[in-house]
């Protein structure tokens, strides 16, 4: 239904015609949080942060607070409007109506977060760990860890924004924003034949091609969703998310031969094909038993590291979901773009650990810098009436 403009900021933001786009809502509650299986909007905030807490009763008040603003964000309504002689209640970026515009608010915790609070100790999720550096990485200390990340994705930036900006407002006294990064990928939408083509990276290649279907719930339980005896009770229905921000060298890669750059991938530029069947499409199955010796597709291409869709290769699928970054240029003239990678899995070590150990020493690594991220292991989700991660702070009262 629509909006009148002045009431709805995010719905007079939109293009012509996305208004019904912005009155679209993710469900906030449920077993599991939104955002990682959900469908991915056009932009997004990855944001970490450092926890000022004395107490376990601190922890609990930051999630319950944490859970309502999420809850009112997600849900959208008219902002309260108070006596001008105070603050405003919010930044006022979307007018005094918000619109949910298919905002999602996921909440994940750092492994500092629970090696520093003793009334967390022994509860920490079996696979949680500190981010190490990886061979070719050139990581800015500035841009690692948090013992808190955020992810925000909605159709609009401007959403994500007035999102983030609500959250430190109203949570100042518990959040010190550590690092951020702003993402977004063109819209994917489906094309002439029906099928809906994967967005670019800023290498110009399709990227999630062949990433496991996000609404096959079995395969979700098995590659994303953390259970198991391996893991606390309280972390069931959760999941690792790996970040990483990943620079890309786009000069250099701008100037590198098309065939190489393709080999470098192991597909096709302008469809996402695997090079064993050019003229197929990205979700074709490349079929690296026939291709031995690497002569179709390089054995350090960089889908065949990633995947040899072997039966052992199984056990390191993750769910990739990442956004392009592009932050103007840097001092020495170069453009400062690349990915900013995240991924989830339910057991990390076995999924992106795994995974970037094969990827080590790749071609691509000529052509891309990491420079952040870190690991983080995301709530379960939450049901109407309770608060993201009652299930750790009731075991943390009961340990
Ligand atoms: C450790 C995990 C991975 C990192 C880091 C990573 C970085 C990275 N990837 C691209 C571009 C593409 N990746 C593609 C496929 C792909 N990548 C990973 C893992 C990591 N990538 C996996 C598991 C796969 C799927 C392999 C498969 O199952 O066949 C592709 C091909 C299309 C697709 O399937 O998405 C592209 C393109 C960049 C640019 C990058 C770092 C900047
Ligand atoms: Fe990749």
């Amino acid at each position: 239904q629509d909006q009148p403009p002045d009431q709805a900021r995010n719905v007079d933001a939109a293009p012509h015609g996305q208004a019904e786009a912005a009155a679209r809502r993710v469900p906030f509650h449920g077993p599991h949080q939104a955002g990682i299986t959900t469908p991915r909007p056009a932009n997004g905030i990855l944001a970490t942060f450092d926890l000022v807490l004395g107490t376990l009763d601190d922890f609990q008040r930051m999630l319950q607070l944490l859970t309502q603003r999420a809850e009112f964000l997600t849900a959208g309504g008219p902002v309260p409007q108070r006596d001008p002689k105070l603050p405003p209640a919010d930044s006022g970026l979307l007018g005094p109506m918000v619109s949910p515009d298919n905002l999602t608010v996921t909440v994940a915790l750092g492994d500092s977060l629970f090696e520093r609070q003793p009334w967390l100790s022994g509860l920490k999720p079996a696979r949680l760990q500190r981010m190490v550096q990886f061979r070719n990485d050139a990581l800015d200390p500035a841009l690692c860890h948090g013992d808190l990340s955020i992810q925000f994705c909605a159709n609009l930036q401007d959403t994500c924004l007035y999102a983030l900006r609500d959250v430190l407002k109203n949570l100042s006294e518990f959040l010190v924003l550590r690092w951020m990064v702003e993402g977004s990928v063109p819209p994917e939408l489906p094309g002439p034949d029906g099928t809906t083509p994967s967005a670019r990276n800023f290498l110009g290649f399709r990227d999630g091609s062949a990433n496991p279907d996000a609404t096959d719930a079995a395969a979700m339980d098995r590659i994303v969703w953390t259970g198991g005896k391996d893991e606390p009770e309280w972390a069931h229905g959760g999941s690792y998310q790996a970040v990483r921000i990943i620079r890309n060298l786009v000069e250099r890669w701008d100037r590198t031969p098309l065939r190489e750059q393709e080999r470098i991938f192991g597909r096709m530029k302008h469809n996402g094909a695997p090079l064993d069947a050019p003229d197929s499409s990205e979700r074709h199955t490349p079929d690296y038993a026939a291709d031995p010796e690497g002569e179709t597709t390089p054995m350090n291409a960089h889908i065949r590291l990633a995947n040899p869709r072997t039966p052992d290769s199984q056990k390191n699928l993750m769910l990739r979901r990442p956004f392009n970054y592009s932050r103007g240029a840097m001092k020495n003239g170069q453009l400062d773009q690349g990915l900013l990678f995240i991924a989830w899995q339910a057991d990390l070590e076995a999924g992106f650990i795994a995974v970037q150990e094969k990827l080590n020493g790749e071609p691509l690594e000529e052509y891309i810098k990491p420079i952040g991220g870190g690991y983080f292991f995301a709530l379960p989700g939450v049901q109407p009436g309770d608060y993201l991660g009652s299930s750790l702070v009731n075991a943390a009262r009961r340990s």
